[in-house]
């Protein structure tokens, strides 16, 4: 199986006015050989780091260069069918939109690119060819198409078909006739890119951007449609905010998302070198969609862009220690061909049984029909918007729960897709693989709790054997029903043209039928899965931070959604603390909170959230109480308390909604007065009054719990207090 790695090219900028250029990174080639890129080793001039790789740019080099070098020969493996990637990395302001974009005078990659593949389309004079393209941006790990208005861009979902190929769903794709179409629709779109002025470049993309051209090859004469596609990727710097000047808060979360991101990227390459059996590709958007581009089946092309001068030194490190980790990645290309011959269809000459009996699924409605199964593919093509072509796709749900017919050692009756198959592309070689079938599923009752992948898998895999079992059974009886119905008719006379008209007033009610079932599935998988892919992708890059960057992460979150609940974009706010509980998933206040939301949403009711009121104590020493309490009484300062009331800490709301460094001292008597309520079962203060308006204190940084309800408590409870007995004693 023919392995290619993706290839490097390394870049460096000129310096922009205002730069110092110290030639603390250079270009470097000695004795013909393989170029470097040299870089000052900040702590001792006399040393140098060297990185080579097969293609090095200076300061001088042209947009032409880089085009004809390294792009140029990958518009070939585009016309033999297979999927290219090129993405340019750097930090911010090395010039990857330079290198990609370019502007009028010196174009970059990507008009090249464009006016290459016009070019070679003449060449074909055997074939159909139809180029169309397709736009989006990943701003904030959220996808958005780029080629519809900006005003009504959904986020769109990113999921993986039944071949494991992950995609955009629901992403326009416009058809393209000429270079000069698309440089208008291309320039529309960048319009809506989310870009800002940082103090390190005027136009700082804000968002990755990911341009897709599809070349679709349809021969004249053969039975076959050739798809070879070219992912142009404008990848979001990384960012310092330092350097960048970066202070509101959006902006800072933008730059969040970004290096976060990006952080997952180098991830991803870190453990595809050292060849982990779990890559985490989920563990963010940009590496689900590039998931093709390293490691996968296309052939890959990493510009890395360099800024030159010592400020930019620390980054410039990481660049180089990025793009020589990922030389490393290897993928396997294929072509995808598609036999374009129809797929014979299947007979059906009974009613189907009632609903309640038709538990499974049998076919898609889409798959019953006529239509050549699609090839594999990186990125979705698909939209529903009417100049776009529209195609359904099994949903990520199917690829999850539904393992291989052939697994389960079950007969289907379904045929698998014999028309597409992927086949080497010449310059790589051999890698033939078939598609995998098309699965029959049906919709597995699946709680919150069985999320867990292995049991789950068990659970499918048990309920599609059985499942597969009763359907090749309904199907003998149908064939059995079907031979006799034809018996009977030609029996009686019926012309031999009317006998092959059987099937489709029996077909209908059949067909109408799955096709309802193919909405609920699709409807109740589609919920299922955004459910699972939310959580599963915060809590996994939860799972990667430590308790205090989890505690940091929910808190900007949380402050994040507060502001958009205060601004009334409830929507935008519910999701935010959803993404918050992620990394505090203990937090009780916050599950309230989003529990109002989501009631306030559903009922199109405002939301007020609760004033913050003024704190009454400003500060006091963590783990010591500012009322001066009788010895014995508080807790707090008792060797084992603090601890316990610590680690409750990390999970009140409070918390979550204060500055780290202001846990004052009401929320903290607040907080042990429920902690010691929790663990001894008795209140901890012997005054009622006093009690009452620390908890009051408490309540009045947390989130939605009337005073009035801990009042209550502290009623029931008060009775049980003794106070005379220590804390230690007693836990
Ligand atoms: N090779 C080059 N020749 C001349 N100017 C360049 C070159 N590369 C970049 N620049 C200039 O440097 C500035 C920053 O470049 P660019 O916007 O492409 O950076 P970027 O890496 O895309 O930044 P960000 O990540 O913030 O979007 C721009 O003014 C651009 O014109």
């Amino acid at each position: 199986m023919a392995q290619h790695k993706v290839k490097i090219a390394a870049r460096l900028r000129p310096p922009i006015p205002g730069e110092i250029d110290d030639d603390g990174v250079r270009i470097e080639v000695r004795d013909e050989g393989t170029p470097f890129v040299c870089v000052t080793n900040p702590r001792d001039a006399s040393e140098n780091f060297k990185y080579p790789f097969t293609s090095c740019y200076d300061r001088n080099s042209t947009q032409q260069e880089i085009f004809e070098n390294d792009v140029l020969p990958l518009i070939d493996v585009v016309y033999h069918g297979s999927t290219v990637t090129v993405f340019a990395y750097g930090v911010t302001s090395s010039g990857k939109t330079h290198t990609m974009q370019g502007n009028i005078e010196q174009p970059g990659v990507i008009p090249r690119a464009v006016n290459t593949i016009f070019e070679r389309r003449t060449s074909f004079a055997d074939h159909h060819v139809s180029i169309s393209m397709s736009y989006f941006e990943i701003y904030k790990d959220e996808c958005y198409d780029l080629l519809v208005d900006r005003a009504n861009a959904p986020k769109l979902p990113v999921r993986e078909d039944s071949s494991g190929q992950v995609f955009v769903a629901n992403l326009s794709t416009v058809p393209i006739s000429s270079a000069t179409q698309f440089s208008s629709v291309y320039s529309d779109a960048n319009k809506k890119r989310s870009v800002g002025s940082t103090n390190l470049n005027r136009a700082s993309s804000r968002s990755h951007a990911i341009l897709t051209l599809e070349v679709k090859m349809a021969h004249l004469s053969e039975p076959k449609v050739l798809t070879g596609k070219i992912n142009l990727v404008d990848l979001a710097g990384s960012e310092n905010n330092k350097l960048t000047g970066n202070n509101d808060p959006s902006r800072m979360a933008e730059s969040a998302a970004i290096n976060t991101s990006l952080s997952v990227l180098g991830q991803v390459v870190h453990a595809l070198n050292r060849g982990e059996p779990r890559i985490p590709y989920r563990n963010s958007k940009l590496t689900r969609i590039l998931q093709d581009a390293l490691g996968g089946s296309s052939v890959g092309l990493l510009i890395c862009n360099l800024a030159p001068g010592a400020k930019f030194r620390a980054d410039t490190l990481n660049t180089l220690r990025f793009a020589t980790r990922t030389k490393n990645v290897e993928n396997k290309p294929v072509i995808n061909e598609q036999d374009t011959r129809p797929v014979p269809k299947a007979h059906f000459s009974a009613p189907p049984p009632p609903l309640a009996q038709l538990a499974p699924l049998p076919r898609l409605p889409s798959q019953m029909t006529d239509k050549p199964p699609r090839p594999p593919v990186f990125l979705d093509t698909t939209t529903s918007s009417s100049h776009t072509t529209v195609s359904s796709r099994p949903s990520l749900a199917f690829k999850r729960l539904g393992p291989p017919a052939a697994k389960t050692g079950g007969p289907s009756r379904v045929p698998r897709i014999s028309a597409a198959s992927i086949a080497p592309y010449p310059g790589a070689d051999l890698r033939m693989e078939s598609v995998v079938g098309t699965k029959i599923m049906s919709l597995p009752v699946v709680s919150e709790q069985d999320m867990d992948e292995p049991a789950l898998k068990d659970r499918v895999e048990a309920e599609v054997a059985k499942r597969i079992e009763a359907l090749e059974k309904q199907r003998q009886e149908e064939e059995q029903h079907a031979q006799k119905a034809l018996a009977q008719t030609s029996a009686s006379d019926v012309s031999a043209s009317k006998e092959s008209e059987l099937p489709s007033s029996i077909l209908a009610p059949l067909l109408k039928r799955h096709e309802d079932l193919d909405s609920e599935l699709r409807r109740r998988l589609e919920e299922l899965e955004n459910k699972y892919e939310q959580n599963s992708s915060h809590t996994q890059a939860a799972n990667g931070l430590s308790p205090v960057s989890r505690k940091k992460t929910g808190r900007a979150y949380v402050a994040l959604a507060r502001a958009h609940s205060e601004k009334g974009d409830l929507q935008i706010a519910l999701d935010l603390y959803r993404k918050a509980e992620s990394y505090v998933p203990d937090n009780v206040k916050l599950k309230e909170r989003i529990i109002e939301i989501e009631w306030a949403v559903k009922n199109n009711k405002p939301f007020n959230p609760s004033p913050k009121r003024a704190r009454k104590i400003k500060s006091r020493k963590k783990g010591k109480p500012s009322h001066p309490e009788p010895a014995g009484d508080m807790v707090i300062s008792a060797t084992q308390a603090p601890q316990s009331v610590d680690s409750d800490d990390d999970n009140t709301v409070e918390n979550l909604l204060e500055q780290p460094e202001a846990v004052t001292g009401a929320a903290m008597t607040g907080r042990v007065t429920r902690s010691m309520k929790a663990r001894f079962g008795t209140e901890a203060t012997n005054s009622p009054s006093k009690r009452r308006s620390m908890d009051e204190d408490a309540d009045e940084d947390t989130l939605c719990t009337p005073p009035k309800r801990l009042r209550k408590e502290d009623q029931a409870t008060s009775d049980n207090w003794e106070p005379s007995a220590p804390v230690e004693a007693r836990g």
